[in-house]
C-alpha cells in the first residue's frame, strides 16, 4: 500500500500504511485510533493511496463540516461495492444506492413511513413489549452475575424486525444469524475493499461462494415474508402496519416516478433491519459499562427517574423530561458511537483546505476522532454526561464535533428510532434494577479495552449483577 505521485496538490499522508491491508484484523486499538494517531502527524486531512482506491481521511470538525455541509453534494454518493451490490440487489438499498432520485424517492418513504417522529411513537408500543421481555428476563437472573450483550442485542433485535417486518420473523434464530452473516460481508474488509479489479480473490478464497450461499437463503426469507403479508393485508387479523405492508401498499397503489420492484423492496427491508442494530445494542452496553465505572453518575440518573416516575411503565413524554439520562446517552455516543461515517465518494473535483480533492475518491470521516478532537473538547477522553448540561450540541449533524449520526444529505434517518431504542432501553434498567459488579469487583477495575467487529464493542462484555427493586421492595 503506497503512496502514488501525483502532479495534483494532495492532502498530505503517509508515504507507506502496511498494516491498513489487515484492517479489519486489528483488535486492541482500533482502525479509527490508528488513523487518529496518524492525524497528529498529517493533520485533519490526509490522503492514502490503499491499494487502487485513492482515499481521504477526515479527522476534525473543521474539514468535516467542508465535506459534508459546504460540500455536501458534492459528497454525497457512496462508493460501489461488491458486498453491497451482491447483498443489497445491486446496491438498491437506501444506505448504498447511488445518489439519485431512486435514493431520494426510498429514503423519503422509509423516512416518512417508519422513521418519522410520528411513527416512532406510534410503533412505541413494540419497544415498550420487547422492554418488558428484557425486564423479565432480567428479573429471572436477579441476584446473579448476568452477561447484558446477548439481551440487549436480541431487544434491539427484535424491536427493529417487528418495526420493519412484523411478527412473522419473530424469534426465528436463523434470521438473525444470516443477517450478523451479511453485516459482517458488508462492513469488513475484504480484497475488492482495496483493490476491486481483484474480485477473483474472493472467489479463490471461497468468500463469494459462501456470500452467494448466504444471500439465497436470505432471499427466500425475505421472498416468504412479502408473500405472508400480501396474504394478509392489514384490515383483518393485524392492524398495524409495518414497513412491508407500508412498501407493498405503495408498490401497488402509488403514481411514482420511479416504479418499486419487489428487489427495490426487498433491498429497503435488509437496509434498516441492517443499519441500526449493532450501533443501538453496543451504545446501551458501553453506557453500561461506564456507569459501573462511575457509580456516582449512575446514581445521579437513577435519582432523576426516580424522582419523577411515577407507574410501572415508562412513557415517551416523560422521556423527553430525563435530561440527565439523555446526556449520558449524547456522552456515550460522543466517545463509543461509529468510527467513521459510512464512506463516501467525491463525484466530481473538489478542493478542501487548498488541497485538490479528485472525483471518484473515497472520503472516510473519523467521527470519533471530531468528538475526542481536543481543540473542541475539554478532557475528551473522559465519561462526563455533564459537559452537555449547558450545550445545546445535539444528534442532527450540526454540530461537526459531534456527528454520531453524520451529518448533510446522507444523514442517518433512524436517528428519532435509534436514539429512543437507547434511551428507553438504559431508563427501564436504571429505573427498575440497582447493579452491581460480580465476585466483588471495584469499579475502577472494568476494563475499556476495545474490540473491533461490526462495531467498536467492549473487548470484554460487561457482567453485572441485576438487583430487582420491585421484588425488594414487596
Ligand atoms: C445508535 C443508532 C444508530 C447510529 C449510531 C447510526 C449511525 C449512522 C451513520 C453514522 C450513518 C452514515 C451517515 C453519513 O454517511 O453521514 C447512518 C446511515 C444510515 N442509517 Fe443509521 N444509525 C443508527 C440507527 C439507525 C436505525 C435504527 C436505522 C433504521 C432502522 C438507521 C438507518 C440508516 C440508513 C438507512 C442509513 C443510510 C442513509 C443514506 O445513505 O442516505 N440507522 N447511520
Amino acid at each position: 500500500l503506497v503512496k502514488t505521485k501525483s502532479s495534483k496538490n494532495l492532502p498530505p499522508g503517509p508515504p507507506k500504511l502496511p498494516i491498513l491491508g489487515n484492517l479489519h484484523q486489528l483488535s486492541g486499538p482500533g482502525p479509527h485510533r490508528v488513523f487518529k494517531a496518524l492525524a497528529r502527524k498529517y493533520g485533519p486531512i490526509m490522503y492514502l493511496q490503499l491499494g487502487q482506491v485513492p482515499t481521504v481521511v477526515i479527522s476534525s470538525a473543521r474539514v468535516a463540516k467542508e465535506v459534508l455541509k459546504t460540500h455536501d453534494t458534492i459528497f454525497a454518493d457512496r462508493p460501489a461495492s461488491e458486498t453491497s451490490d451482491l447483498f443489497f440487489y445491486k446496491s438498491q438499498n437506501i444506505a448504498w444506492a447511488p445518489y439519485g432520485n431512486y435514493w431520494r424517492q426510498m429514503r423519503k418513504i422509509s423516512s416518512l413511513e417508519l422513521l418519522s417522529a410520528q411513527r416512532v411513537r406510534s410503533s412505541g408500543f413494540i419497544r415498550d413489549e420487547e422492554l418488558t421481555h428484557m425486564r423479565k428476563s432480567l428479573e429471572s437472573l436477579a441476584g446473579r452475575p448476568t452477561v447484558l450483550r446477548e439481551l440487549l442485542t436480541k431487544y434491539v433485535n427484535d424491536v427493529i424486525s417487528r418495526s420493519t417486518v412484523g411478527d412473522a420473523n419473530k424469534d426465528q434464530p436463523r434470521l438473525v444469524e444470516l443477517l450478523f452473516d451479511i453485516m459482517k460481508a458488508v462492513i469488513q474488509f475484504n480484497a475488492t475493499s482495496f483493490y476491486p479489479s481483484m474480485g477473483f480473490i474472493n472467489v479463490i478464497t471461497g468468500k463469494k461462494a459462501k456470500w452467494l450461499k448466504t444471500q439465497k437463503e436470505f432471499d427466500n426469507m425475505l421472498e416468504d415474508i412479502l408473500m405472508q403479508h400480501r396474504n394478509n393485508k392489514p384490515n383483518g387479523s393485524h392492524v398495524q402496519e409495518d414497513l412491508v405492508d407500508v412498501l407493498l401498499r405503495i408498490q401497488e397503489t402509488a403514481d411514482l416516478d420511479l416504479p418499486i420492484t419487489n428487489d427495490n423492496v426487498k433491498a429497503v427491508l435488509l437496509d434498516m433491519l441492517v443499519a441500526g442494530t449493532s450501533a443501538s445494542s453496543v451504545a446501551i452496553e458501553w453506557a453500561m459499562t461506564e456507569l459501573m465505572r462511575q457509580p456516582d453518575i449512575m446514581k445521579k440518573a437513577q435519582a432523576e427517574l426516580r424522582a419523577t416516575l411515577k407507574g410501572d411503565t415508562i412513557t415517551d413524554s416523560e422521556i423527553q423530561n430525563m435530561h440527565y439520562l439523555k446526556n449520558i446517552v449524547k456522552e456515550t455516543l460522543r466517545l463509543h458511537g461509529p468510527p467513521f461515517l459510512m464512506p463516501r465518494v467525491s463525484r466530481k473535483d473538489c478542493t478542501i483546505e487548498g488541497y485538490d480533492i479528485p472525483a471518484k475518491t473515497r472520503v472516510i470521516v473519523n467521527a470519533l476522532a471530531c468528538s475526542t478532537d481536543p481543540d473542541s473538547w475539554e478532557d475528551p477522553e473522559s465519561f462526563n454526561p455533564d459537559r452537555f448540561e449547558e450545550s445545546n450540541i445535539n444528534y442532527m449533524g450540526s454540530d461537526f464535533e459531534f456527528i454520531p449520526f453524520g451529518a448533510g444529505r446522507r444523514v442517518c434517518p433512524g436517528i428519532t428510532f435509534g436514539v429512543g431504542i437507547i434511551e428507553n432501553a438504559l431508563a427501564t434498567m436504571l429505573y427498575h434494577f440497582d447493579w452491581k459488579l460480580p465476585n466483588g469487583m471495584e469499579p475502577h477495575e472494568l476494563d475499556l479495552t476495545e474490540a473491533t467487529e461490526l462495531s467498536i464493542l467492549p473487548k470484554y462484555p460487561i457482567q453485572v449483577v441485576p438487583i430487582n427493586l420491585s421484588s425488594s421492595a414487596s
